[in-house]
């Protein structure tokens, strides 16, 4: 089936690329010619206020316009890979470098400590040689009970390994496997499975009391969170907790928990690992890449492996060969010398049908990144990522140097000794007056650490690759609010825009140093919170001028409405199609069209805001916890607006002053009521009534969440009452102008 030669991967365009490039070239003719009719038709200034709204108009489509054309680096030359798993065991399997896994938590409560160990679980279960894999997870919460079930994890792992390896378990998070698996036909699976089953649940269920015991302490005082006694002797390295302040005050741990031993059956396991790093209250500590930078230190004194994979607490493993696949990448003959990264696509376990909060990012992850990797460069996106270790500590590329894969810091044992450097390295004074940060591993002072480390990386010559094979190789969970959604898109923009305004900016620092197209894939990412200004634009101003009868586009019968008119139906045609080609259904198109106006008139416009008026770096981790009643609204795809954040109330102010000047011109219609009205209307305001009519019925879930419906998910009825207020304040006032 696979040949004996050839690279370890393959690589192929996208197909229909030539129609898709004849289709842009009339999008942009269209645009053009609306710059055009913006200009040539202005009004004069006896016309009062409408040549204001005019030349917003033409800024917002000039804006606009050009966004588009930064888009169209991603639709030039998709590009997709397949990995030669055979042919690498082939040729290497002697020689398979050792590969380091980090796994991240930072809060025991909106990370369940269960969810952590089925995820650090399911990374040990990899397809590879154990000898040659360290699990590392870095706690920032410091918590007790993350400790404790580690160390159950690592006695678990005794079972379950050998029982994912004998049958080639998927997903190897015991979480997701039990839930999806079912009592096994086979007599002897059925014994096997009965036994790491029971195992499990004494795990697991014992631990999510312990944890659900813990759930009553004040969060801010892990002091408090308490492991029974008798737990607590199983295990020495509770003692580190005896000199522990709480989780923003205390020393470095670090424990080896399991060190290559050995699982029921004989084999070894991998090296699993605690740390948290230490934390003091006058020390800043970077939140995701502190943590990281930490780790790429630790993890050198203890296994030094030179390929390293980071996965977020929540993002298990769902496929055992994604570690081959990533180093059929890495060790091509022919290319792999140039490629610093290899990411996986941000995939979930939680999404609903029609994903009504389109956490799937599906143009993203099926579109946007299979272009990236064209232009050579899929962006570092946090979770997911296989990075080659000397290069995240700053190694510049150039074509001399061809990687050796030996190891050379593998310690056999672990001494006590070792140990107590390790905790220097996690040490929160460790990284003053060094490059850590800056020039060295990850950087700080970016809410999108991982993107901008990437960036760098193509920066200093590098290239990466984009790797979204069929089944999915990390399952994570995905919000499942409106404002949750809001909340982590604002992060993700504000990060994006401080990249513009950076050193590495990819609007000046990139130029000659990265591929053209790639420095515009990522102009596209940190524009997005600036583009919130014309969308802003183009939400309002059509639908207040359609209640005072003021025309901004060409009458029907004019040809300057032709532009128009083809960008409105062909645009959202292609975007339908390509949606649908991507695997999505009409439902979710419809729903990301909602999600997309809601991230882009509120995250992002809240995200332009905090960077130009300069606040605090903050990283609002994402919940990944639902309770209940909640749960059960998600999977009936009923919206959650509960909440009362600005960015909410933002969005429902917007989305009433549509339905106000819907509702007033109706009203205008009916009381004039005559076929001369109607067609006069439809003469010049018809595109305003398309705008309008569309936002109004992409909000209908919103309109029932602030006037019908009862339950606790609906908008709280202060924020009904002050968002009703100040649309019809906005629209009165416009509309007395
Ligand atoms: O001080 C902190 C804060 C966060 N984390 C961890 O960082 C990860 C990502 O946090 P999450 O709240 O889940 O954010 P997401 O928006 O889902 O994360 C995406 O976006 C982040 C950048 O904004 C990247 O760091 C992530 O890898 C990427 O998955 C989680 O494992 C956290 O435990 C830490 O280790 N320390
Ligand atoms: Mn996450």
């Amino acid at each position: 089936m696979e040949e004996r030669d050839g690279g370890l991967f393959e690589t192929e365009g996208g197909k229909g690329r030539k129609t898709y490039k004849v289709f842009a070239t009339t999008v942009l003719v269209s645009i053009i010619w609306i710059w055009i009719y913006r200009a040539t038709q202005l009004p004069p200034p006896a016309a009062g206020y409408r040549r204001w709204v005019w030349i917003g108009m033409f800024a917002a489509e000039v804006w606009l316009g050009l966004y588009w054309i930064l888009t169209q680096s991603v639709r030039w030359s998709p590009t997709y890979r397949r990995t030669f798993k055979q042919r690498l065991s082939q040729r290497y399997e002697n020689e398979l470098p050792a590969v380091d896994i980090f796994v991240c938590t930072a809060d025991p409560v909106i990370e369940p400590p269960m969810m952590v160990i089925s995820t650090v679980l399911s990374v040990m279960a990899y397809d590879y040689p154990p000898e040659k894999l360290s699990v590392y997870l870095s706690d920032d919460g410091g918590s007790k009970v993350t400790f404790y079930a580690l160390t159950q994890a690592a006695a678990f792992s005794e079972h379950w390994l050998p029982y994912c390896r004998n049958y080639k378990v998927e997903p190897a998070s015991p979480a997701a496997y039990f839930k999806s698996t079912s009592n096994p036909s086979d007599t002897i699976r059925r014994q096997d499975f009965t036994v790491v089953q029971v195992i499990d649940i004494v795990v697991f269920v014992v631990g999510a009391e312990i944890v659900r015991r813990n759930e009553g302490s004040d969060r801010k005082c892990f002091k408090e969170q308490k492991v029974p006694e008798e737990l607590r002797l199983e295990h020495q390295g509770f003692a580190e907790w005896d000199s522990f302040t709480s989780s923003r005050d205390h020393g470095a741990i670090v424990q080896i928990l399991l060190d290559h031993n050995q699982d029921r059956e004989g084999n070894s396991l991998p090296k699993l690992i605690y740390m948290a790093r230490e934390k003091r209250p006058d020390h800043f500590h970077n939140f995701k890449a502190g943590a990281m930078n930490a780790l790429i230190r630790v993890s050198s004194m203890i296994s030094n492996g030179p390929i390293i994979l980071n996965v977020d607490c929540d993002m298990y493993s769902n496929s055992r060969d994604t570690v081959r696949d990533a180093l059929c990448f890495f060790m091509d003959e022919e290319k792999g010398h140039e490629i610093a990264f290899v990411q996986c696509p941000q995939c979930f376990d939680n999404l609903t049908k029609n994903d009504v909060y389109c956490g799937y990012l599906r143009i993203i992850r099926e579109g946007d990144f299979h272009g990236l990797d064209g232009l050579g460069g899929p962006l570092y996106i946090g979770t997911g990522c296989f990075h080659r270790r000397e290069i995240l500590l700053g190694k510049s590329f150039d074509d001399e140097s061809r990687i050796s894969w030996k190891t050379e810091n593998d310690h056999k044992e672990t001494t006590e000794n070792v140990i107590e450097k390790t905790k220097s390295l996690a040490s929160c004074t460790y990284e003053i007056d060094t490059e850590w940060g800056n020039e060295i591993g990850l950087k700080y002072g970016c809410p999108v650490e991982d993107v901008i480390t990437g960036l760098s990386i193509h920066c200093r010559g590098w290239k990466s690759v984009y790797h979204n094979p069929k089944r999915e190789a990390f399952l994570g969970v995905a919000a499942t609010t409106v404002d949750q959604v809001l909340v982590q898109h604002k992060r993700w923009s504000e990060g994006d825009l401080q990249i513009l305004l950076s050193r590495y900016s990819p609007a000046w620092y990139g130029i000659g140093r990265v591929h053209p197209g790639l420095l515009m894939g990522y102009m596209m990412y940190c524009l997005w919170s600036p583009s919130s200004l014309p969308t802003l634009y183009y939400v309002i101003v059509p639908s207040l001028c359609l209640l005072n009868g003021v025309s901004l586009f060409p009458t029907v019968s004019s040809v300057w409405f032709l532009p128009f008119a083809y960008i409105i139906v062909s645009i959202s045609a292609y975007e339908y199609l390509e949606f649908l080609r991507c695997g999505g259904t009409t439902r979710e198109w419809w729903n990301d069209g909602r999600i997309w106006l809601y991230k882009r008139t509120s995250s992002y416009l809240f995200a332009l805001l905090d960077t130009i008026l300069g606040s605090d770096l903050s990283f609002v981790i994402s919940s990944k916890v639902t309770d209940h009643e909640r749960r059960e609204r998600y999977e009936k795809e009923i919206m959650e607006f509960g909440g009362s954040s600005p960015l909410l109330t933002m969005v429902a102010t917007l989305s009433m002053v549509n339905l106000v000047c819907f509702l007033g011109f109706v009203t205008k219609l009916v009381v004039s009521m005559g076929t001369e009205t109607l067609r006069a209307y439809y003469e010049t305001m018809i595109v305003h009534m398309v705008l309008c009519v569309a936002f109004v019925v992409l909000n209908v879930p919103l309109y029932l969440a602030l006037f019908v419906r009862t339950d606790k998910g609906k908008i709280p009825s202060f924020v009904t009452v002050r968002s009703v207020s100040l649309s019809v304040f906005i629209c009165t006032l416009f509309y007395f102008v």
